[in-house]
């Protein structure tokens, strides 16, 4: 059983915001937080499945941090045309004016496309297209324990009486949430889609083509596969799994009515706390081996490649170059290192700096989605190609997808390795970044293998 270990006044905290917000004539955010004992987010996340509730499932390591985000109290949206510039001084405007009852700061969670400029097709219409959510309720999970979050807007005409009451009752039915029953069995594969490798590799050769004669540097190319399966797939049960076979990547999952975007991705994009910016270049692939000597060997491989250096170093330089206005004191790891997955390693390089003047996570978000490691370079060129001849929609995928939060905090990744799922049908994405040397069948294999972990967990 879950304990709530203190019980705030729901009743006079909304009251006090109630009349901060007529005060102020406009609605004041509340956040209650509670010690939480007790269940797995992740049960608590599968317990919901069936509901229609926006639910919404972040798992990071390195920090070590799962949110569960339950509900609605308010949504960011960027207008059209003006960037997150205007969401960030938004946040910051109301966490500012938040009233704060406990520990936790405010925190709103989300992501967006990948192409911001692209028209949403096939299967990402009923998707939003951008969407940063302040969960209603929020479960936080640290290795130092966990907390539950209550974050409501209210208003100058709210009814503090009767909110309270919504918020006991819904914590009351989360309590209740018995343990998970329904372990489901693997569906089984009935129908696989995609463009045929031939298909594939003739469009990544034209492109190399265009790389040789200077059109541009690099461009990464995905392929979309559309499979249907025997039962309606479950998200929490593929989380599961991606969790057990992969525990250094990073989960996430938004659900947007009968559709759901997951995924476990190695890439962070960018991410700030207490002033201190974490991001790193993530580029240049190779399978493992099957034996330590050969997974060696190929690691080795990798790092000597003149090929994946040149890609990888594209993205360090483009990352640096889009940091360097923004923040003070940028470092750059000399080399990169092996960033190693159960079925593939990346090269991997760590760069650090501290977050300068008014600047936000958002900004930084902005400047450097996408990086070449996902799109390509010079950036403007590689985003019209994509566009040209990719053939669909990426949506989500390989877009950057967080949180942050009331202090200034905030992480994003980049949604790779990543599905968009709806009842039996399952969309995966996989890419690989084409250089002047690349072979088209190497990058298709590679392309296999970025889609294999995935593939495994549905
Ligand atoms: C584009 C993807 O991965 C990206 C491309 C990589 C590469 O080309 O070597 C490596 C890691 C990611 O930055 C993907 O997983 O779909």
């Amino acid at each position: 059983m879950n304990i709530l270990t203190r019980m705030w006044d729901f009743e006079s905290v909304f009251t006090a915001a109630r009349a901060q917000a007529r005060q102020a004539c406009q609605p004041v955010l509340a956040v209650l937080t509670f010690l939480w004992t007790g269940r797995d987010p992740l049960e608590l996340y599968e317990q919901l499945e069936s509901s229609s509730v926006p639910c919404l499932y972040w798992e990071t390591r390195d920090p070590e941090l799962t949110l569960l985000g339950i509900g609605r109290t308010l949504e960011l949206c960027p207008d059209p045309g003006s960037g997150f510039e205007r969401v960030e001084q938004r946040w910051r405007e109301m966490t500012v004016a938040a009233l704060v009852e406990g520990s936790a700061a405010p925190r709103a969670i989300g992501g967006f496309r990948f192409d911001a400029e692209a028209v949403p097709e096939w299967p990402w219409r009923q998707f939003p297209s951008a969407r940063l959510i302040v969960p209603r309720l929020l479960l936080e999970r640290t290795p130092q324990g966990s907390l539950l979050v209550c974050q409501k807007l209210i208003g100058v005409d709210d009814d503090p009486i009767a909110e309270g009451h919504r918020y006991r009752r819904d914590i009351e039915a989360l309590l209740g949430q018995g343990a998970s029953s329904r372990r489901q069995a693997k569906p089984s594969l009935v129908q696989n889609q995609g463009v045929s490798a031939g298909q594939w590799q003739s469009k990544a050769e034209a492109l190399i083509e265009a790389i040789r004669k200077g059109r541009l540097q690099k461009v990464v190319l995905a392929r979309h596969l559309h499979q249907t399966y025997s039962e309606p797939l479950s998200p929490a049960a593929i989380l599961r799994r991606l969790r057990r076979s992969d525990a250094r990547s990073h989960l996430f999952a938004v659900r947007h009515g009968d559709l759901c975007f997951l995924g476990a991705t190695p890439e962070r994009l960018v991410s700030v706390r207490e002033g201190r910016v974490r991001t790193h270049a993530l580029a240049g692939t190779i399978q493992r081996g099957d034996d330590p000597e050969t997974d060696q060997r190929l690691g080795q491989q990798l790092l000597s490649s003149a090929k994946d250096r040149h890609e990888h170093a594209l993205v360090v330089r483009a990352i640096r170059d889009a940091l360097a206005p923004l923040v003070e004191g940028l470092t750059v790891s000399p080399k990169p290192v092996l960033h190693r997955l159960p079925v593939m390693q990346h090269l991997s390089t760590t760069i650090e700096a501290r977050i300068a003047g008014v600047n936000g996570i958002l900004k930084l978000v902005e400047v450097l989605q996408p990086t070449p490691a996902v799109a390509g370079h010079p950036k403007g060129e590689a985003l019209s190609c994509i566009r040209l001849h990719e053939g669909f929609d990426r949506g989500w995928y390989a877009g950057p997808l967080g949180w942050i939060d009331g202090n200034g905090n905030g992480d994003f990744v980049v949604a790779l390795r990543s599905a968009l799922i709806k009842g039996r049908d399952c969309h995966l994405f996989a890419g690989c970044g084409l250089v002047a040397d690349s072979v088209p069948e190497y990058e298709y294999q590679e392309t296999c293998l970025k889609l294999s972990s995935m593939q495994e967990a549905v």
